[in-house]
């Protein structure tokens, strides 16, 4: 408000001496027209002109400036404010908003909300002052004319609320659209290569051309709809300074002006309607503005986990007790789990695709909410937990972890900041990663987007690094070595088990040779536990866990009862 302020007083002084100029003018023309003009007037005019234009210029990058600054504010405290909630809302921010949208009320959102307090609010406030101001003085010259064209002057908000309802019904459906819009092409973008090898990209790019199309149509109708109503503004603003003239005219022709200030009336009746007319352009941006506001709104407005929640507790044991989840509240994807790992246990879950592994490491992440049942870190509900203390205690890997543009350094700093080289070096060792990148520029070997030019294996073999690297006292790998060779698994799983002791492990792997050395194995099946045991215990029950170390160990030739052996 400061700057917006400071933006009116600019753009108030400007037309003060705008005013000023035109009422010399005038009089001089006056007078010259009536042949009593001397050389002292038409020096003084040559000043006024002079001091005018200094004064305009200076007040114009002022009030540019000011609106500049307004501006820049709004988009930096919003932008900070919608990256402080997506921090907030944490992993779980999917559930609420598309990444699309996010990433376009944060850019062209923000950037829309510019003109509104850059330009429309000032510009609002100066349409309100620049009237009144001109009234003050017209009035003093003549009563009638100033009259005329001050009551013109609402005519052009009337026009504005009139079509308000509808730009904004209109401008609503037009950022639904822009954002599916995005968020279909997000997608395709990141499943091009899969929609080439299926050659279905054709189809899907008849599915955005046709939601291009409705795009296209509904920015038309915008248009259409700011075509239209500036035109009535237009119609106003002009139709309102001929009445105005014609007041002048008449005026004079009566005898109530003499013709300087019959000029005056003529020169600045425009003034009186441009304020409000510029405010009706600015309208239409603003009103995208607002409308890309309630997006962000309704993202700043998004449940959060509960901050400031419990400090995660001293302990490191995980307990789940009668668990249940749903995603849709219907199917129950856990239905009942119940199991306990001990502080500094290893303990791996197992269970056949779609059994609700994934699902319990989400749960005991924060990631997913909303859970039933008891699930505990040391004693205390994950529930309650500080969101973030609870992800600075968990590390998590999955299959696919992210790995970002920059140096494998910088991308192993980010587990353990204050790590030397040496320590990295030896995290890479226990990856098998320390040769291959060795071979390369070492630690400063630049990965692409998404560590793109590492192959799979070798990404998933850094992404285990960096969780060596990150000290915590729970561990969670689901499914972290599916994606690696077999001889570097071994060495990665001997790294993993070595945390063991020093740190709570919880395995999920389909890849039951990783989990003969668990410390307890609990079986999932359709959402409950139905075995839990060792691996000898388990195989020697003959249930479903014995089933499947059969099913693996023939197809991939290790021996069943045997401890690591392929
Ligand atoms: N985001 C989701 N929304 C709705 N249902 C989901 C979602 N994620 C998983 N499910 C469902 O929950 C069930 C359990 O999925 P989960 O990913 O936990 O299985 P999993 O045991 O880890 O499987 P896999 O071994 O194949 O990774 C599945 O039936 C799946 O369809």
């Amino acid at each position: 408000m400061r700057y917006v302020g400071a933006s009116v007083a600019c753009q108030w002084v400007s037309l003060v001496a705008s005013i000023g100029m035109t009422l010399v003018v005038s009089r001089t023309l006056g007078l010259l027209w009536a042949g009593a003009a001397g050389e002292k007037d038409l020096v003084s005019l040559a000043i006024v002109v002079a001091v005018t234009a200094a004064v305009r210029s200076v007040a114009a990058m002022g009030s540019a400036r000011m609106g500049f600054l307004a501006s820049r504010e709004v988009k930096s405290t919003l932008r900070h404010r919608i990256y402080g909630k997506l921090l907030r809302l944490g992993p779980s921010y999917r559930e609420g908003v598309r990444t699309s949208e996010v990433v376009q009320v944060a850019v062209e959102g923000c950037d829309q909300l510019e003109t509104y307090f850059g330009a429309y609010l000032p510009q609002f406030f100066y349409a309100l002052l620049a009237p009144l101001t001109l009234f003050g003085v017209l009035a003093t010259v003549n009563v009638p004319a100033a009259v005329v064209l001050l009551v013109c002057v609402p005519l052009i908000p009337v026009a504005i609320a009139a079509v308000q309802t509808w730009a904004k019904r209109l401008l609503g459906r037009y950022w639904g659209q822009y954002t599916e819009l995005g968020d279909t092409f997000l997608e395709n973008l990141q499943g091009l290569t899969t929609l080439k090898v299926y050659q279905s990209d054709e189809f899907k790019q008849a599915e955005m051309n046709e939601q291009a199309e409705k795009f296209r149509r509904i920015t038309m109708r915008v248009l259409t709809m700011q075509l239209n109503s500036i035109t009535i503004m237009d119609l106003v603003a002009y139709g309102g300074a001929a009445a105005g003239v014609a007041v002048a005219l008449t005026q004079m022709a009566a005898g109530a002006v003499d013709l300087g200030g019959c000029l005056a009336i003529i020169l600045l009746a425009a003034d009186y309607f441009i304020p409000m007319r510029q405010l009706g352009s600015f309208f239409h941006v603003a009103m995208n503005g607002m409308a890309a506001s309630e997006k962000i709104f309704r993202l700043l407005g998004l449940p959060e986990p509960p901050a400031g929640g419990v400090a995660f507790p001293g302990r490191r044991d995980v307990c789940a007790h009668d668990l249940r989840f749903s995603y849709d509240g219907e199917r129950e994807v856990l239905s009942g789990v119940s199991l306990d790992v001990t502080a500094g246990g290893f303990v791996a879950v197992v269970g056949e695709s779609g059994c609700g592994k994934s699902t319990l490491a989400a749960l005991l992440l924060g990631r997913l909410r909303g859970y039933q049942g008891s699930l505990t870190v040391g004693g205390v509900e994950v529930g309650v937990l500080d969101a973030a203390d609870l992800l600075a205690h968990v590390t998590y890997v999955g299959h696919e972890s992210y790995l970002f543009k920059g140096t494998v350094r910088e991308n192993l700093l980010v587990a353990a900041s204050g790590a030397g080289d040496d320590e990295l070096w030896a995290a890479l060792e226990a990856t098998r990663l320390a040769a291959f990148l060795r071979g390369e520029a070492g630690l400063d070997t630049m990965l692409a987007e998404r560590g793109s030019n590492l192959s799979g294996g070798q990404r998933q073999r850094l992404a285990i690094a960096r969780a060596l690297l990150h000290a915590t006292p729970v561990y969670v790998f689901d499914e972290a070595t599916s994606n690696v060779d077999a001889e570097s698994e071994d060495a990665i799983m001997a790294a993993v088990r070595g945390l063991s002791g020093r740190a709570t492990i919880l395995l999920i792997s389909h890849r039951l040779a990783n989990v003969v050395d668990a410390d307890k194995i609990f079986v999932l099946d359709d959402g409950r536990v139905v075995e839990r045991g060792r691996h000898d215990e388990l195989v020697a029950a003959g249930g479903l866990y014995a089933r499947l170390v059969r099913i693996q160990a023939e197809s991939l030739g290790w021996s069943v009862g045997s401890t690591g052996g392929r």
